[in-house]
């Protein structure tokens, strides 16, 4: 079985597919982490990021791996672990860039494809784009502001610096986040994470991983 969790940035979807795959004993994607790679080998590379071609084929020349680990997913380049490098400020500027470019997405798409199932998939277009099929899809909400206030416990940054960079990411990834047609939306704002995933467990049709 696929279940896909989809939603707005700092929504809490990679603790919480975390959790659920954890519960189901299946591994969990972070799609997210590879438009983050994407952008992190732009960036060494000196590339500008609306270049599509350039990128694509730093990409292929120097492949990305994700290794779908339960405790948290990590990308590795060439022998090394990248992962640390992708959550900046300065990283979350450049995705979103990155991830609005169709050869791109097309990269990643394939890379996602390709996996085994089950596993729990989070990102912006699981349920909608890469995994249609899948059986069982949510989409994850809250206010900028409660986004905010999680994300500052992470990051330097104050509580109305991270909003704003919050609001306009949004803005950016709109073309590929919107929810599909056939999730159920959970506005965590009012919930643990913990909460979050029992509610996504309890409308699962089974809990038995199968494929
Ligand atoms: N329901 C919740 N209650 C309290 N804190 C939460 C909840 N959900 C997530 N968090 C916290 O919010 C922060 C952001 O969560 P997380 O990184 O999982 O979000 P994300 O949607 O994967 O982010 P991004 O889009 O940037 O990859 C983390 O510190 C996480 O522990
Ligand atoms: N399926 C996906 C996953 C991610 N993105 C974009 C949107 C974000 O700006 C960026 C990083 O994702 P995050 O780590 O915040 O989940 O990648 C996307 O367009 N589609």
């Amino acid at each position: 079985m696929i279940v896909t969790i989809d939603g707005v940035a700092a929504s809490g979807k990679s603790s919480v597919a975390s959790g659920v795959a954890r519960a189901l004993q299946v591994p969990y994607i972070s799609s997210g982490l590879l438009y983050r790679g994407a952008t992190l080998l732009g960036l060494q590379a000196g590339l500008d990021l609306h270049d599509a071609r350039a990128l694509l084929v730093t990409l292929q020349a120097q492949p990305l791996r994700l290794e779908p680990l339960a405790e948290g997913n990590r990308v590795w380049h060439a022998e090394q672990d990248v992962t640390e490098q992708l959550h900046s400020t300065r990283m979350d500027r450049g995705v979103s860039v990155v991830a609005a470019l169709p050869e791109v997405r097309a990269w990643v798409d394939a890379q996602l494809r390709a996996l085994e199932a089950p596993f729990v998939a989070e990102g912006r277009d699981m349920g909608t784009n890469v995994f249609p099929q899948a059986p069982a899809k949510f989409y994850l909400t809250a206010s900028p502001r409660i986004r905010a206030e999680r994300r500052a416990r992470e990051r330097p940054e104050d509580v109305p610096a991270i909003e704003a960079a919050l609001i306009l990411r949004d803005q950016l990834d709109a073309a590929q986040s919107a929810p599909a047609t056939d999730a159920v939306v959970i506005d965590t704002g009012p919930l643990t994470l913990e909460g979050v995933i029992e509610a996504i467990l309890a409308h699962l049709p089974a809990r038995v991983p199968s494929a």
